[in-house]
């Protein structure tokens, strides 16, 4: 296959943005079709990138000339989308979550694993950043002795009305579960999620800053502040401490500006902006390992094992108190 024919599921916000990525800067990959239930919506990216838009996803993930799928629509409806990549072996990068709950993950494992290829990559993107790949090597090099401690800040300017504190929890402390992850190369065990007062600028009832405790079965312990709706633009931190040091990504001290009796830098307004260069990274490296029959990222085992971390923090959300998390035996499931 020297050129992969790639469709997205979704072109909201994220498959819009990983349309024109497709599209306009991903070698060897063509956009050819693009769905969305806002058919208005569709048929403009396609038109304006060159593809076609399908009204029923099912029907563009069996298309004969889609070799590989990204599916960013919903959490929802990721399961009965991934079941149809599987169904029709198609490759498929998942936007995260894998799906809304441990039970229907563990369920796109175990049929993946029945098929005997690995066709999904889940979309934590920030395992590509270029920041988050420097502070990996770093903590892995073992120059600052054993990682201890990572603590976290997740702020988003804002979201819309309908983001509910569930959704804090699935849709954004996903990540810092999935870096915690991979950073410690080890499990969450443990998670505790507390709420102080609310920021008055959210609708009645949304808790929201959150403050999580995820503790590793290593012994190593990882938090996160998660605020979706800081007022002032993007900011996504990581200080890594260790025996014998400490480092730190996020500090978004690129250009330092001097003027008008102020001295600072930008704060970028989104994730799209903040994480360009690892979105473009995921998505290449994605389309050259699809092009060689293999997998090069987060797999489905990854999007389970943040799911189920993610229904014990939704229990531990309602009640402020501890919850183990109930993970599958790994050998147990992929043999
Ligand atoms: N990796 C990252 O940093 C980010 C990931 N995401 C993820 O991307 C996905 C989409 O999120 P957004 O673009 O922010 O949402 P969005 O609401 O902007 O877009 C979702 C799109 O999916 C469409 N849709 C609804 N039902 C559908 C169905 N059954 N089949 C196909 N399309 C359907 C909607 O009409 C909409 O156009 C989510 O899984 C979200 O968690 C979103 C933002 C950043
Ligand atoms: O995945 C993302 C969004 O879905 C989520 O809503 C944001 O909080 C995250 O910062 C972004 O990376």
């Amino acid at each position: 296959m020297s050129e992969l024919r790639v469709g997205i599921v979704g072109v909201g916000v994220m498959g819009a943005d990983h349309a024109e990525r497709v599209a306009r800067k991903t070698s060897g990959a063509r956009l050819v079709a693009v769905s969305d239930p806002d058919q208005k919506r569709a048929e403009g990216i396609a038109a304006r990138l060159g593809a076609r838009a399908i009204g029923d996803p099912l029907e563009l993930i069996a298309a004969a000339d889609v070799d590989a799928v990204i599916l960013a629509s919903p959490g929802f409806v990721h399961a009965e989308q991934l079941f149809a990549c599987l169904e029709h072996g198609k490759p498929v990068l998942c936007e995260k979550p894998l799906t809304m709950d441990a039970e229907s993950a563990l369920r796109v494992v175990e049929a993946e694993h029945k098929l005997g290829r690995q066709l999904i990559q889940v979309g934590f993107m920030r395992r590509f950043d270029p920041e988050y790949v420097a502070l990996k090597q770093l903590l892995d090099s073992g120059e600052l002795g054993r990682t201890l401690v990572l603590h976290n800040v997740h702020r988003n300017k804002t979201v819309p009305t309908t983001f509910r504190s569930e959704m804090i929890v699935r849709d954004s402390m996903v990540h810092e579960v999935d870096v915690a992850r991979w950073l410690f190369d080890d499990e969450i065990t443990r998670i505790t999620v507390r709420t102080p007062k609310p920021t008055g600028l959210v609708s009645e009832g949304v808790l929201d800053p959150q403050l999580a405790l995820f503790e590793l079965a290593g012994g190593a312990m990882a938090d996160v502040e998660v605020f979706v709706n800081f007022q002032v633009g993007y900011e996504v931190r990581c200080e890594a401490v260790a025996e014998r040091g400490s480092a730190t990504i996020g500090l978004g001290t690129g250009v330092v500006t001097r003027a008008g009796a102020t001295c600072g830098t930008a704060i970028p307004a989104d994730f799209r902006v903040r994480f360009e260069q690892a979105y473009d990274l995921e998505v290449q490296r994605w389309v050259d390992a699809t092009v060689r029959g293999e997998l090069d990222g987060p797999t489905a085992w990854d999007g389970y094992a943040a799911a189920a971390v993610c229904e014990a923090g939704l229990e531990s959300l309602a009640t402020g108190q501890p919850v183990e998390v109930a993970l599958a035996d790994r050998n147990a499931v992929l043999g």
